[in-house]
């Protein structure tokens, strides 16, 4: 039997308390291990479909299966655990900045730690380790005791991938995470994600806005405009023309005909 999809969307909506429509009858499946690649024009429901996966936003209609479990009724420990697994890269970094790089990492552990040890710091040595180990994996290793606000734009965001993992989830969603950074740094920032995902095999869903980034690196790419899906295809499968087509908000009809 196949296996279950790590992320399910099934006839998903999300209607905000002003009535804007953010996500309209979204129906997904994401595959474990997969590359996906969100495309649309601004205020397409990007962030929102990457907010709803973690339930940063309740959905107003449908259900979201987080590995075979559903995320959207779930409460309490039942919450943080399927929360455990699904880890976030921001465009802004969202570091604490005044804190060591060591300490940012660290709290990529935060969530498997009884509240009072990580309000404390309390973290265990082997924890200490495996945050020294991340940040060896992304060339930050040299900095594990600057404060996080020393730090360029692409070392920041370098050590939120150390966070993730550290936290060793098993779905990345990425919301925008080159859009502060110059090309070269984006590279560098994708080259880390693309290690998450094929050494560690971790599902990777990331908004990009650039086309150039999505071709190398995604392996499936979905189209959104006006909160529903208008193309959902693999990236090796889609001509130059469609890129561009969905790149530039064209409709379902238009992107596919
Ligand atoms: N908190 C909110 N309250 C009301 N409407 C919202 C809210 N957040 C987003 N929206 C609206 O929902 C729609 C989708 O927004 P969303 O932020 O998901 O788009 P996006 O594709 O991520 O855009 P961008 O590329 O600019 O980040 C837009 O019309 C936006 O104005």
């Amino acid at each position: 039997m196949a296996d279950k999809p790590m992320i399910q969307l099934k006839n998903v909506t999300k209607v905000y308390d002003n009535g804007t429509v953010g996500l309209n009858k979204i129906n997904l499946d994401i595959k474990k291990g997969d590359f996906v690649v969100i495309v649309g024009l601004s205020g397409a429901g990007k962030s929102t479909l990457m907010r709803s996966i973690n339930r940063l936003h309740d959905i107003t209609e449908g259900d979201i299966v987080i590995n075979g479990e559903s995320i959207t009724n779930a409460r309490g420990k039942a919450l943080r655990l399927i929360r455990r697994n699904i880890g976030m890269i921001f465009q802004s970094f969202n570091l604490v900045k005044r804190s060591s790089v060591l300490r940012n990492v660290l709290t990529g552990r935060v969530a498997y730690y009884p509240t009072w040890k990580s309000t404390f710091n309390l973290f265990s040595k082997e924890d200490k380790q495996k945050a020294y180990e991340a940040l060896q994996r992304v060339d930050m290793a040299d900095k594990v005791y600057s404060r996080a606000d020393e730090l360029s734009g692409g070392q920041q965001q370098r050590v939120a991938i150390a966070r993730v993992l550290t936290q060793n989830p098993k779905i990345i969603l990425a919301d925008e995470p080159t859009a502060s950074l110059d090309p070269k740094t984006s590279r560098r920032v994708m080259h880390d994600l693309k290690m998450l995902n094929e050494e560690f095999g971790m599902t990777v869903v990331a908004n990009l806005h650039s086309i150039e980034l999505a071709r190398e690196f995604g392996k499936r790419i979905i189209g959104i405009r006006a909160g529903e899906v208008v193309y959902d295809g693999a990236v090796e499968n889609t001509p130059q023309e469609v890129f561009d087509a969905i790149y530039s908000g064209k409709t379902k009809e238009e992107i596919n005909a």
